[in-house]
């Protein structure tokens, strides 16, 4: 089920036997995730079951979004310390470990969550984009359902206990991002970032990215520890190149502890795309999107980029305990039990004092 192909070491599953084949095909679809994520942390999935055509919509939406004017798209940034992760955030807004990240982003949430709705853009301004993004949301969280499923198969939870059901209510959500052109010698100076080395907090996460190419994962044992800020200075990493037709789902913390670290929680960062030539002679990067950013007048460019992450998390009530399968006398459990809820909004509250 699982294919190399010219990937190096993120293995490429075709997720459609999951999804439409026998219970024994639905096994060994489940297994060879399983053995990814005990390896790498990270796959690509191929025949997930979200329509191409949505998912380059969605692309299509996230530009003409960034494209709106600064007034615009600061109306629609969430009122001070609320609304985590809902509407618009600029450029310059996260700095990580003294790297300021140059991206814009649009998170949505799961529209049924009032205690932390959702921010559009007027529909007259871009007539459609509320509902569809409604639509992508569903769209991804039955996906994440089907990926949670497999996981229990795995491990062969009882459908009381299972995973989907401890994300009953799919308090999820996800994010448009842009990184805008950017001079090259600045990304790769250190001053500048698109995303730094780190791990997702969540549970599972699923990603979309243009052709772009940029986002990296650590080589696990090339460095010995587990903090984010000394694989940025020591560790290796092996570029995610984008695969058209795939989505690239990653395991993140609270998964990782779930399964008493027999799925790996694996450090990633976006860079400029490995590939990239520097282009000499090129004049100030081509900056077509209005991103109210400078992005220098060296002469190297890294292009835009953009992505589109969806983080699924446990419903706030889970308690996050070794699962069944994943420990016993012989092989204890690492961490105490943690409740989702607090977790999460310690989280939360880190990201945004
Ligand atoms: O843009 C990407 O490719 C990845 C972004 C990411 O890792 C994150 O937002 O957690
Ligand atoms: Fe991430």
């Amino acid at each position: 089920m699982a294919s190399s192909l010219d990937i190096p070491s993120i293995p490429l599953i075709d997720f459609s036997p999951f999804l439409h084949g026998s219970a024994r095909d639905r096994a060994q679809v489940a297994s060879s995730i399983d053995e990814a994520f005990k390896s790498r942390g990270f796959i690509y999935l191929s025949n997930h079951g979200i329509d191409q055509r949505k998912v380059d919509g969605c692309f299509e939406l996230s530009q003409r979004l960034f494209s709106l004017t600064d007034s615009e798209k600061t109306n629609m940034q969430p009122s001070q310390g609320r609304l985590h992760y809902r509407g618009y955030s600029g450029i310059g807004n996260e700095k990580v470990r003294e790297h300021l990240c140059i991206k814009e982003g649009f998170g949505c949430g799961n529209p049924e969550d009032t205690s932390q709705p959702n921010i559009w853009p007027p529909e007259e301004l871009l007539p459609g984009f509320r509902a569809f993004m409604e639509d992508f949301f569903s769209e991804c969280s039955i996906l994440t359902h089907h990926l949670l499923d497999a996981l229990s198969l795995v491990l062969d939870l009882s459908s009381a206990n299972s995973l989907s059901r401890n994300h009953a209510h799919s308090v999820f959500n996800f994010d448009l991002l842009h990184y805008p052109a950017v001079s090259t010698q600045l990304l790769n100076s250190g001053k500048l970032a698109r995303v730094p080395a780190h791990s997702d907090f969540g549970t599972l996460t699923l990603l979309f990215q243009d052709d772009v190419g940029g986002l990296e994962i650590a080589d696990l044992g090339s460095v010995d520890t587990e903090k984010s800020a000394e694989f940025e200075k020591h560790g290796s990493f092996t570029p995610v190149k984008p695969v058209p037709g795939t989505v690239v789902v990653n395991i993140g913390y609270l998964l990782m502890r779930w399964s008493n670290g027999r799925w790996k929680n694996t450090i990633h960062r976006v860079m400029g795309p490995s590939s990239l030539p520097m282009q000499e002679g090129s004049t100030k990067p081509d900056n077509p999107r209005n991103t109210g950013f400078d992005a220098g007048s060296l002469e190297d460019t890294t292009p835009e980029r953009y992505s589109i992450p969806f983080f699924a998390s446990p419903d706030p009530e889970a308690m996050i305990d070794a699962l069944p399968g994943c420990w016993s006398q012989d092989v204890p459990k690492r961490w105490k039990p943690i409740n989702s809820g607090d977790f999460l909004r310690r989280k939360r509250d880190a990201i945004s004092a």
